[in-house]
């Protein structure tokens, strides 16, 4: 990914929700940790452009958020905190044929492209079932699948083993080290962000730490106090 950040800022009503920023991004797997309210998720959500900076730009290989705000929709896939939330059509295999729809591609390359994708997350069985009764891990695989089917290079997971137990955590887990898209993981659950080549701490809307997830996993324990 080539994600680019000068002088970055975001500021809702009189709150400093991020502090000014000059950052790039270029590795393929990127974790972003802090405490509650630090501003993680502004932070993922300005870069795909649901937010928009108040000062400064941001790029995404090569694509203002501001000006290329579509294009930039589907460069960077975004999978929400509660996922349930994302899907919109009652049926599995609709909901993952819709953004394909959207794009007026023709019925075959959908129905291929579904089924591909459903493969891809193991998750075939589902296609028939209706989106409002699966369970936590079912819904994050088909989440992921509804954004993935699309195309986009970058994948933005906003806390993507949250409310799992631990035999979904561990699916849903794999399935993200083994997707090809380059991933941004914003997350509370350290372990998943062990393997990550780059590990961003934000604190208080400031990023205080940004390295190895080693280094920065110890600075956010010395953060917490705990
Ligand atoms: N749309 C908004 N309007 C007003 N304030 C907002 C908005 N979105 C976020 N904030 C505020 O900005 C700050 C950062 O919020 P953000 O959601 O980015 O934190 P976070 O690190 O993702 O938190 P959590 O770990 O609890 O999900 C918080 O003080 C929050 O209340």
């Amino acid at each position: 990914m080539d994600i680019r950040l000068t002088d970055c800022s975001v500021r809702f009503g009189d709150r400093v929700a991020l502090h000014p920023l000059a950052l790039t991004l270029n590795e393929r797997r990127i974790g972003i940790i802090g405490l509650n309210g630090c501003g993680k998720t502004t932070f993922a959500r300005l870069i795909n452009g649901l937010v928009k900076p108040t000062t400064g730009r941001v790029e995404v290989n090569g694509l203002d958020t501001v000006k290329d705000d579509r294009a930039v929709l589907a460069e960077a896939g975004f999978i929400f905190q509660n996922p349930q939330h994302q899907l919109i059509m009652p049926i599995v295999s609709d909901d993952i044929a819709f953004g394909l729809k959207n794009r007026g591609l023709p019925a075959k390359e959908i129905s291929l492209r579904t089924e591909a994708v459903l493969q891809r997350f193991g998750v075939s069985h589902l296609a028939r079932r209706r989106v409002h009764e699966l369970s936590g891990g079912e819904t994050q695989l088909v989440a992921m699948a509804s954004v993935v089917v699309t195309g986009p290079k970058i994948l933005i997971l906003d806390e993507p083993t949250n409310q799992l137990d631990l035999r979904n955590r561990r699916m849903v887990a794999e399935t993200i080290e083994a997707l090809d898209e380059d991933t941004i993981v914003i997350t509370h659950d350290l372990g998943l962000v062990e393997g990550v080549e780059r590990l961003l701490l934000f604190h208080e809307g400031r990023l205080i730490a940004d390295g190895s997830p080693g280094e920065t996993i110890r600075h956010y324990h010395e953060v917490a106090g705990c």
